[in-house]
């Protein structure tokens, strides 16, 4: 990926950053460098995510996916850092498998897939880091029980990706199920280019290899420096515009194929950078789409965002037929592809002029190399920007606690159920 921080710097009004303090920033990406690349020598945990194309092997992928690779649906049964990884690949390549993300619980959607799908063609892709979140083991339960009332064996249809031990990994062991080991020293939000996120990959067909290798080349890239390393750049000119005010970060993609992920940024850059008191909201955003919905706000509200653009240079394009009407006249010469270019251009434009500062990442195509470079390039910004911030970027306490409360209020133990609850105001209103 290619990053351009032309229109953050402070050409036009605050809170961009300036060209001089960017440079004083670069001792501090360095310093912070030299800790990224410890860690990864270590194999510390959360840093060895960064050695994630030269381990993962896609050979031993292919093969645990092997007795499902014919299924004709793939449903994955995750949520977060076990869900997001896949779905944005899997969502953004074209395969003839049909994926089916369960992450929420909401019943209703549940079955609407359950009776939707047939499931004699279909089978489980279930993945849990820890193996004990509720959330995925229910889905998992429900799953199974469809399938076994369709009169299919789940244990044939069956891939479990999860830690070394847990509840989830002793299941896997008791049905004697394929199964692959969540890498040590990878916290699921970075965990896209292991089996967690490349199972889906796998059974849809897809280049391992190619993505594995776009990563690679992006970790080439990772010097001392902001002007030399695109990640980096990303990483340090998000850190400086907060620290001028911009507290919000609004992923927008011009391509519906990356909209999922913008998903997976923002549980990356949240759950990361979230803590202390510190970190920059996600927003998640999609070109044109929410020129017509969010742009108002982006160009003449609170100045208090970053707005970053995807763009792609090439891709399928469309003519756009012509018309006898003249006012349309001027859409007849253009493609599909060169109105969305245009529109680009001229939001781009627009919130430069108002003094909004966005940053652009490139991409050639929305292909498998060009989707591990993007994913393993943000997770780099990610570990720069958490040690700019020096917090820990790879723990989310914060989440433990409600995790903790809903198992408190299903009786599931070490949470009461007064204490879930505890300090609800009384105030409600009714129609
Ligand atoms: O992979 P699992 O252990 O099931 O965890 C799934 C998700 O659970 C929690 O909500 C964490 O905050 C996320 O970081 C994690 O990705």
């Amino acid at each position: 990926m290619n990053v351009d921080i032309g229109n953050a710097l402070a050409t036009v009004a605050s809170p961009g950053v300036s060209r001089a303090s960017l440079e004083r920033l670069d001792s501090q990406v360095a310093a912070a460098h030299e800790r990224i690349e410890r860690g990864m020598e270590n194999r510390e945990h959360g840093y060895e995510s960064l050695n994630l194309p030269q381990r993962t092997d896609p050979d031993e992928i292919r093969a645990a996916v092997e007795p499902i690779a014919d299924a004709e649906v793939l449903f994955t049964v995750g949520i977060g850092g076990s869900s997001l990884g896949a779905a944005t690949i899997t969502n953004a390549l074209e395969s003839d498998t049909e994926t089916v993300f369960l992450d929420n619980v909401d019943p209703e959607w549940v079955t609407s897939h359950l009776e939707r799908i047939s499931l004699e063609n279909a089978a489980i892709n279930v993945v849990s880091r820890s193996g004990t979140t509720a959330e995925t083991l229910a889905n998992f339960l429900v799953v199974r029980d469809a399938f076994e009332s369709a009169g299919v064996d789940w244990t044939e249809r069956t891939i479990v990706t999860t830690g070394e031990a847990g509840p989830l990994r002793d299941l896997a062991n008791r049905h004697d199920l394929p199964s692959l080991k969540v890498p040590d020293g990878v916290p699921g939000r970075f965990s896209a280019l292991s089996a967690v996120g490349m199972v889906a990959a796998a059974v849809c067909g897809h280049d391992l290899e190619a993505l594995l290798e776009g990563a690679a080349a992006e970790r080439e890239t990772l010097t001392g420096s902001l002007f030399e390393c695109p990640a980096y750049a990303y990483g340090a000119t998000a850190y400086a515009l907060d620290k001028r005010g911009a507290g919000v970060n609004a992923m927008m993609p011009y391509a519906e194929s990356l909209e999922t992920y913008a998903e997976w940024f923002a549980q990356l850059w949240a759950e990361s950078l979230g803590k202390d008191g510190l970190g920059q909201t996600p927003v998640r955003a999609l070109g044109v789409t929410d020129q017509h919905s969010q742009l108002q706000l982006y160009r003449a509200g609170p100045r208090d965002k970053l707005v970053t653009f995807i763009t792609t240079q090439e891709g399928t394009d469309r003519g756009i037929p012509e018309t006898d009407v003249s006012e349309l006249a001027y859409l007849g010469d253009a493609t599909l592809g060169e109105l969305l270019a245009a529109e680009f251009e001229a939001t781009e434009a627009s919130l430069a002029a108002a003094g909004q500062p966005n940053v652009r990442i490139e991409l050639e195509r929305v292909d498998e190399y060009e989707l591990g470079g993007l994913l393993y390039g943000m997770e780099a910004a990610c570990v720069l920007a958490g040690e700019l911030y020096s917090v820990n970027t790879f723990e989310q306490p914060a989440v433990e606690w409600a995790k903790k409360a809903t198992r408190g209020l299903l009786g599931g133990g070490e949470f009461e159920e007064a204490e879930a609850v505890a300090d609800k105001t009384e105030l409600r209103v009714e129609r």
